[in-house]
């Protein structure tokens, strides 16, 4: 087992990584002061395949353990299943000595924080990602949401984890394309912070499905970049804001579709093609540099966009995007491989139609 620490005084917290490592559950929960109840929240998905064991070693440790499970998927975090949940956590008798375990996905991981960061205004949780996205991303740095029907996350918080625990061996279960889409994040740190892990992954990403040394390799960097990021602007408000490179349009473009009909890794790669286009178009990035971008997101994952989508309509859906200032829409752009910084005023007209007119007809920039 290995551990990264997010480093945030009070908050801080451990990530602990290592294959086999769910069996440690119990023993890493005991070291939390005065845990009693503990509600294990996930998805029928991932229920099915690890909660019982999850159960069944908390209880061994001499914890109250109860489940709750939401419908997999992005349509499952909303306020209403937040509600459920909390008369669920009511019902149990959840108070402030207790914790929320989110097992599962992203979706269980914003969901499950945003009912801890809620419910009697703030109690413990743990992070225990099992989908490739929550544990390079998702799970570490505290953002916790729900979605409206027009705006990604738009109703959230920072709510720190008190621990992150990352068992690698849960991804065996992972079906194809939500391991592909969990690359296009692990891919998005490369770009923005790590010229030479992009290299490194321009060699190795298609071997990643196997396993092994590569896979732990490449989740503990993305956790350790995540880890930099977040001890350097936990709020969102400068640094932070890259992190959302690709993000502006991807997020966007969930909503638009439908939650749940692309992948949020799948939308963020569209939006990290198509916002490295508007680099290229405004002067900030080489061509070269496109090129790499978007040779190694299509070998990775899909990036077509639903025919239903026009220019127009996508950008008005970018209007709520949280980055905004005073109604000038933000984007997190590449300058070079391993650099990114936040623009405003991309011209709309002469930049951002021409680019995303030409991506959605041709799925391609100029
Ligand atoms: N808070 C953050 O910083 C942050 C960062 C990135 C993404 N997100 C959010 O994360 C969500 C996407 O996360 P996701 O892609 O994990 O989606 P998800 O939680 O829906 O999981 C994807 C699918 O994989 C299944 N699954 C998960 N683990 C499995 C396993 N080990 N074996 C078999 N099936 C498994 C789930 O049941 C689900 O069907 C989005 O809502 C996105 O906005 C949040
Ligand atoms: O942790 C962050 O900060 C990120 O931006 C990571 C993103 O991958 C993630 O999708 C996040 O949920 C987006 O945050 P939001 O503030 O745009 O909702
Ligand atoms: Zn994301």
């Amino acid at each position: 087992m290995e551990s990264i620490t997010v480093d945030l005084g009070a908050r801080s917290y451990p990530i602990h990584i290592g294959p086999g490592i769910l069996d440690e559950i119990g023993k890493i929960l005991r070291a939390l002061i005065g845990l009693e109840k503990i509600l294990v929240i996930t998805d029928g998905n991932v229920r099915d395949l690890y909660a019982g064991r999850v159960l069944e070693l908390l209880k061994v440790a001499g914890f109250d353990a109860h489940l709750a499970a939401i419908p997999p998927g992005e349509p499952s975090k909303t306020l209403k299943e937040a509600e459920r949940l909390y008369y669920i956590a009511l019902d149990y008798g959840l108070d402030r000595n207790s914790a929320v375990i989110a097992l599962g996905g992203g979706v269980v991981g914003d969901l499950a924080g945003f009912v801890a960061a809620t419910y009697m205004r703030g109690i413990r949780y743990v992070q225990v990602p099992t989908s490739l996205l929550a544990q390079v991303d998702s799970s570490v740095g505290g953002k916790v949401a729900v979605n409206l029907e027009s705006a990604k996350n738009i109703v959230g918080a920072f709510h720190q984890p008190v621990a992150v625990i990352i068992d690698p061996l849960t991804l065996k279960t992972l079906p194809d394309r939500e391991f592909r889409e969990g690359l296009a994040e692990v891919i998005k740190y490369g770009i923005i912070w790590d010229g030479d892990f992009f290299n490194w992954l321009e060699e190795n990403v298609m071997t990643l499905r196997q396993g092994g040394e590569s896979l732990i390799y490449a989740i503990k960097k993305s956790c350790a970049i995540k880890a930099s990021v977040v001890t350097l602007d936990e709020r969102d408000e400068g640094t932070r804001m890259i992190l959302n490179y690709g993000h502006t349009v991807g997020h966007a473009l969930e909503s638009l579709v439908g939650y749940g009909v692309l992948l949020h890794g799948e939308a963020v790669a569209a939006g990290m093609i198509i916002e490295a286009g508007i680099a290229l178009e405004i002067g900030l990035l080489e061509r070269q540099d496109y090129e790499r971008i978007e040779r190694i997101l299509r070998r990775v994952v899909p990036v077509e966009i639903p025919g239903c989508v026009e220019t127009g309509g996508l950008i008005e859906a970018m209007a709520c995007d949280k980055k905004n200032k005073g109604g000038r829409l933000a984007f997190a752009l590449p300058e070079k491989l391993g650099r990114a910084g936040v623009y405003y005023d991309v011209p709309e007209r002469e930049i951002l139609y021409k680019i995303l007119d030409h991506f959605l007809k041709k799925s391609t920039v100029p």
